[in-house]
Protein backbone atom coordinates (compact mmCIF):
# COMPACT_ATOMS: atom_id res chain seq x y z
CA UNK A 1 0.00 0.00 0.00
CA UNK A 2 1.98 2.48 -1.42
CA UNK A 3 -0.32 5.89 -0.11
CA UNK A 4 -0.54 4.41 3.15
CA UNK A 5 -0.14 6.61 6.62
CA UNK A 6 0.77 3.71 8.99
CA UNK A 7 2.20 0.21 8.04
CA UNK A 8 3.17 -2.49 11.44
CA UNK A 9 5.17 -5.41 10.26
CA UNK A 10 5.30 -8.27 12.40
CA UNK A 11 4.50 -6.08 15.75
CA UNK A 12 4.99 -8.10 19.05
CA UNK A 13 4.94 -6.57 23.05
CA UNK A 14 5.72 -8.33 26.37
CA UNK A 15 4.96 -6.74 29.31
CA UNK A 16 7.35 -9.12 32.48
CA UNK A 17 7.55 -11.90 29.98
CA UNK A 18 3.82 -11.66 29.42
CA UNK A 19 3.11 -11.57 25.39
CA UNK A 20 0.25 -9.17 24.66
CA UNK A 21 0.63 -8.63 21.23
CA UNK A 22 1.91 -11.42 18.57
CA UNK A 23 3.12 -10.85 14.83
CA UNK A 24 0.27 -7.72 14.29
CA UNK A 25 0.50 -6.56 10.96
CA UNK A 26 -1.71 -3.68 9.69
CA UNK A 27 -1.42 -1.05 6.91
CA UNK A 28 -4.49 2.05 7.20
CA UNK A 29 -4.91 4.31 4.16
CA UNK A 30 -6.39 8.11 4.35
CA UNK A 31 -9.90 8.32 4.83
CA UNK A 32 -10.39 4.57 5.88
CA UNK A 33 -11.86 3.98 9.26
CA UNK A 34 -10.42 0.66 10.81
CA UNK A 35 -11.96 -0.86 13.68
CA UNK A 36 -10.00 -2.86 16.53
CA UNK A 37 -12.38 -5.08 18.49
CA UNK A 38 -11.37 -7.51 21.02
CA UNK A 39 -11.99 -8.88 24.34
CA UNK A 40 -11.13 -7.12 27.59
CA UNK A 41 -7.04 -7.24 27.72
CA UNK A 42 -6.52 -8.11 24.25
CA UNK A 43 -4.10 -5.73 23.66
CA UNK A 44 -6.17 -3.03 22.06
CA UNK A 45 -4.68 0.14 24.35
CA UNK A 46 -1.22 -1.41 23.66
CA UNK A 47 -1.60 -1.67 19.72
CA UNK A 48 -2.82 2.32 20.35
CA UNK A 49 0.10 3.17 21.93
CA UNK A 50 2.17 1.56 19.33
CA UNK A 51 0.73 3.34 16.57
CA UNK A 52 1.09 6.33 18.70
CA UNK A 53 4.74 5.80 19.41
CA UNK A 54 4.42 6.02 22.79
CA UNK A 55 5.62 2.12 23.15
CA UNK A 56 8.32 0.82 20.78
CA UNK A 57 7.43 -2.76 20.43
CA UNK A 58 10.13 -5.61 21.02
CA UNK A 59 9.47 -7.27 17.33
CA UNK A 60 8.74 -6.37 14.77
CA UNK A 61 8.72 -2.71 12.85
CA UNK A 62 6.00 0.41 12.36
CA UNK A 63 6.10 2.98 9.76
CA UNK A 64 4.54 5.88 9.65
CA UNK A 65 4.27 8.60 6.60
CA UNK A 66 6.93 11.37 7.17
CA UNK A 67 5.69 14.07 9.69
CA UNK A 68 2.45 12.05 10.34
CA UNK A 69 0.03 14.17 11.85
CA UNK A 70 -2.05 11.82 14.81
CA UNK A 71 -4.65 13.63 16.86
CA UNK A 72 -5.70 11.26 19.49
CA UNK A 73 -8.72 10.86 21.85
CA UNK A 74 -7.67 8.54 24.80
CA UNK A 75 -10.03 6.43 26.41
CA UNK A 76 -10.29 8.26 29.72
CA UNK A 77 -9.33 11.72 30.74
CA UNK A 78 -8.89 12.22 34.32
CA UNK A 79 -9.61 16.07 35.35
CA UNK A 80 -8.44 16.52 38.90
CA UNK A 81 -11.94 18.05 40.67
CA UNK A 82 -10.52 21.27 42.24
CA UNK A 83 -8.55 22.16 39.58
CA UNK A 84 -10.04 25.16 37.45
CA UNK A 85 -10.33 24.14 34.18
CA UNK A 86 -12.63 25.54 31.73
CA UNK A 87 -13.45 23.74 28.00
CA UNK A 88 -11.66 26.75 26.40
CA UNK A 89 -8.61 26.49 28.74
CA UNK A 90 -8.12 22.81 28.35
CA UNK A 91 -8.18 23.21 24.39
CA UNK A 92 -5.83 26.54 24.46
CA UNK A 93 -3.39 23.58 25.84
CA UNK A 94 -2.87 22.65 22.63
CA UNK A 95 -0.14 24.68 21.08
CA UNK A 96 -1.52 27.70 19.07
CA UNK A 97 -5.05 27.31 19.88
CA UNK A 98 -7.11 30.55 20.14
CA UNK A 99 -10.60 30.93 21.17
CA UNK A 100 -11.31 31.68 17.44
CA UNK A 101 -9.91 28.31 17.11
CA UNK A 102 -11.62 26.21 20.24
CA UNK A 103 -15.01 27.64 19.02
CA UNK A 104 -14.34 26.43 15.45
CA UNK A 105 -13.51 23.21 16.59
CA UNK A 106 -16.31 22.37 19.07
CA UNK A 107 -18.41 23.56 16.36
CA UNK A 108 -17.45 21.00 14.08
CA UNK A 109 -18.80 18.47 17.01
CA UNK A 110 -21.68 19.93 17.57
CA UNK A 111 -20.39 20.78 21.39
CA UNK A 112 -20.16 25.07 20.70
CA UNK A 113 -22.28 25.65 23.94
CA UNK A 114 -19.60 24.77 26.39
CA UNK A 115 -16.78 26.41 25.83
CA UNK A 116 -16.98 28.27 29.03
CA UNK A 117 -18.28 25.56 30.64
CA UNK A 118 -15.87 24.12 33.87
CA UNK A 119 -14.51 20.56 32.16
CA UNK A 120 -15.49 18.79 35.26
CA UNK A 121 -19.01 20.03 34.64
CA UNK A 122 -20.45 18.63 31.44
CA UNK A 123 -21.52 15.62 30.38
CA UNK A 124 -19.80 12.30 29.71
CA UNK A 125 -20.90 12.75 25.79
CA UNK A 126 -20.35 16.59 25.80
CA UNK A 127 -16.22 15.64 27.22
CA UNK A 128 -16.16 12.81 24.43
CA UNK A 129 -16.94 15.63 21.67
CA UNK A 130 -14.27 17.83 23.09
CA UNK A 131 -11.87 15.02 22.94
CA UNK A 132 -12.54 14.87 19.55
CA UNK A 133 -12.12 18.53 19.10
CA UNK A 134 -9.23 18.88 20.84
CA UNK A 135 -7.68 15.79 18.60
CA UNK A 136 -9.12 17.95 15.46
CA UNK A 137 -7.52 20.99 16.44
CA UNK A 138 -3.62 18.86 15.60
CA UNK A 139 -5.65 19.05 11.92
CA UNK A 140 -5.16 15.41 11.80
CA UNK A 141 -4.31 12.76 8.73
CA UNK A 142 -4.26 10.11 11.60
CA UNK A 143 -7.43 10.26 14.13
CA UNK A 144 -6.92 7.40 16.41
CA UNK A 145 -9.69 6.79 18.76
CA UNK A 146 -9.34 4.68 21.94
CA UNK A 147 -13.15 4.00 22.75
CA UNK A 148 -14.80 7.31 21.46
CA UNK A 149 -18.66 6.85 22.90
CA UNK A 150 -17.51 5.60 25.81
CA UNK A 151 -19.76 6.60 28.88
CA UNK A 152 -22.35 7.99 25.94
CA UNK A 153 -26.25 6.69 25.52
CA UNK A 154 -27.60 4.56 22.63
CA UNK A 155 -28.74 7.71 20.35
CA UNK A 156 -25.35 9.66 21.43
CA UNK A 157 -23.78 6.52 20.36
CA UNK A 158 -24.70 6.67 17.13
CA UNK A 159 -24.14 10.34 16.48
CA UNK A 160 -20.59 10.12 17.69
CA UNK A 161 -19.46 7.10 15.09
CA UNK A 162 -22.17 9.31 12.25
CA UNK A 163 -19.82 12.42 13.04
CA UNK A 164 -16.77 10.53 12.81
CA UNK A 165 -17.61 9.22 9.35
CA UNK A 166 -18.56 13.52 8.49
CA UNK A 167 -14.92 14.22 9.70
CA UNK A 168 -13.46 11.53 7.96
CA UNK A 169 -14.76 13.01 4.58
CA UNK A 170 -14.12 16.63 5.56
CA UNK A 171 -10.53 15.69 6.15
CA UNK A 172 -10.10 13.26 4.15
CA UNK A 173 -8.28 11.44 7.28
CA UNK A 174 -7.68 7.90 7.96
CA UNK A 175 -9.23 6.41 11.40
CA UNK A 176 -7.97 4.04 13.54
CA UNK A 177 -10.40 3.24 16.64
CA UNK A 178 -10.84 0.70 18.90
CA UNK A 179 -14.87 -0.52 19.88
CA UNK A 180 -16.79 -2.75 22.09
CA UNK A 181 -19.87 -1.44 20.62
CA UNK A 182 -20.67 -4.14 18.42
CA UNK A 183 -23.39 -3.31 16.65
CA UNK A 184 -23.50 0.44 15.70
CA UNK A 185 -19.54 -0.05 14.61
CA UNK A 186 -20.38 -2.31 12.14
CA UNK A 187 -22.16 0.16 10.45
CA UNK A 188 -19.59 2.73 10.98
CA UNK A 189 -15.97 0.79 9.49
CA UNK A 190 -15.05 0.42 6.54
CA UNK A 191 -12.55 -2.80 8.20
CA UNK A 192 -12.69 -4.15 11.21
CA UNK A 193 -9.74 -6.48 12.44
CA UNK A 194 -10.18 -8.45 15.49
CA UNK A 195 -7.52 -8.86 17.73
CA UNK A 196 -7.03 -11.45 20.65
CA UNK A 197 -3.02 -10.72 21.31
CA UNK A 198 -3.16 -11.26 17.48
CA UNK A 199 -4.98 -10.49 14.33
CA UNK A 200 -7.81 -13.44 14.84
CA UNK A 201 -9.59 -12.31 11.77
CA UNK A 202 -10.14 -9.48 9.68
CA UNK A 203 -11.86 -7.59 7.14
CA UNK A 204 -15.48 -6.20 5.81
CA UNK A 205 -17.52 -5.46 9.13
CA UNK A 206 -20.09 -8.26 7.55
CA UNK A 207 -17.40 -10.51 6.83
CA UNK A 208 -15.92 -10.17 10.09
CA UNK A 209 -19.38 -10.98 11.77
CA UNK A 210 -19.53 -14.62 9.57
CA UNK A 211 -16.11 -15.27 11.24
CA UNK A 212 -16.02 -18.33 13.13
CA UNK A 213 -12.91 -16.61 15.44
CA UNK A 214 -15.38 -13.84 15.76
CA UNK A 215 -18.44 -15.47 17.02
CA UNK A 216 -16.38 -17.58 19.49
CA UNK A 217 -15.22 -14.69 20.72
CA UNK A 218 -18.06 -12.69 21.29
CA UNK A 219 -20.86 -15.02 21.72
CA UNK A 220 -24.49 -14.31 22.29
CA UNK A 221 -23.15 -10.92 20.94
CA UNK A 222 -21.51 -11.80 17.68
CA UNK A 223 -24.79 -14.09 16.87
CA UNK A 224 -27.35 -11.37 17.45
CA UNK A 225 -24.98 -9.04 14.48
CA UNK A 226 -26.83 -11.60 12.23
CA UNK A 227 -29.99 -9.90 12.76
CA UNK A 228 -28.39 -6.67 11.50
CA UNK A 229 -27.55 -8.35 8.03
CA UNK A 230 -28.83 -7.57 4.64
CA UNK A 231 -29.41 -10.18 2.71
CA UNK A 232 -26.46 -10.46 -0.11
CA UNK A 233 -26.53 -11.26 -3.41
CA UNK A 234 -22.25 -11.76 -3.41
CA UNK A 235 -19.71 -12.05 -1.03
CA UNK A 236 -16.41 -10.07 -0.35
CA UNK A 237 -12.77 -11.35 -0.46
CA UNK A 238 -10.27 -10.76 1.92
CA UNK A 239 -9.66 -7.27 0.76
CA UNK A 240 -13.19 -6.66 1.06
CA UNK A 241 -13.67 -6.50 -2.59
CA UNK A 242 -17.33 -7.94 -4.13
CA UNK A 243 -17.16 -11.38 -5.32
CA UNK A 244 -20.18 -12.52 -7.14
CA UNK A 245 -21.71 -15.45 -5.87
CA UNK A 246 -21.91 -18.44 -8.32
CA UNK A 247 -25.60 -18.76 -9.61
CA UNK A 248 -27.59 -22.11 -8.07
CA UNK A 249 -27.85 -25.01 -10.08
CA UNK A 250 -30.98 -25.68 -11.19
CA UNK A 251 -31.00 -29.75 -12.22
CA UNK A 252 -32.44 -30.58 -15.84
CA UNK A 253 -32.52 -33.44 -18.48
CA UNK A 254 -28.40 -33.38 -18.97
CA UNK A 255 -27.40 -33.23 -15.51
CA UNK A 256 -24.83 -36.48 -14.80
CA UNK A 257 -26.60 -36.72 -11.32
N1 LIG B 1 2.46 -1.02 31.02
C1 LIG B 1 2.05 -2.26 31.25
N2 LIG B 1 2.71 -3.06 32.09
C2 LIG B 1 2.30 -4.34 32.31
N3 LIG B 1 1.22 -4.90 31.75
C3 LIG B 1 0.51 -4.13 30.91
C4 LIG B 1 0.87 -2.78 30.61
N4 LIG B 1 -0.01 -2.27 29.74
C5 LIG B 1 -0.90 -3.27 29.49
N5 LIG B 1 -0.59 -4.36 30.19
C6 LIG B 1 -1.32 -5.64 30.15
O1 LIG B 1 -1.46 -6.01 28.80
C7 LIG B 1 -2.72 -6.62 28.57
C8 LIG B 1 -3.44 -5.88 27.46
O2 LIG B 1 -3.82 -4.60 27.92
P1 LIG B 1 -4.57 -3.56 26.99
O3 LIG B 1 -4.91 -2.38 27.85
O4 LIG B 1 -3.78 -3.33 25.78
O5 LIG B 1 -5.89 -4.37 26.61
P2 LIG B 1 -7.26 -3.87 25.95
O6 LIG B 1 -7.57 -4.83 24.85
O7 LIG B 1 -7.13 -2.44 25.57
O8 LIG B 1 -8.27 -4.06 27.15
P3 LIG B 1 -9.66 -3.31 27.52
O9 LIG B 1 -10.66 -3.72 26.48
O10 LIG B 1 -9.97 -3.87 28.85
O11 LIG B 1 -9.39 -1.83 27.55
C9 LIG B 1 -3.46 -6.59 29.89
O12 LIG B 1 -3.30 -7.85 30.51
C10 LIG B 1 -2.74 -5.50 30.68
O13 LIG B 1 -2.78 -5.76 32.06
Amino acid sequence: MSDALLRLDGVGVEFAGNRVLQDVQLALAPGEIVTLIGPNGAGKTTLVRVVLGLLAPHTGSVWRRDRLRIGYMPQKLHVEPTLPLSVLRFLRLVPGVDRARAEAALAEVGAAQVIDSPLQKISGGELQRVLLARALLRRPELLVLDEPVQGVDVAGQAELYRLIGVLRQRYGCGVLMVSHDLHLVMSATDRVICLNHHVCCSGHPEQVSNDPIFRQLFGQDARSLAIYQHQHDHAHDLHGSVVLAPKPHVHGPHCKH
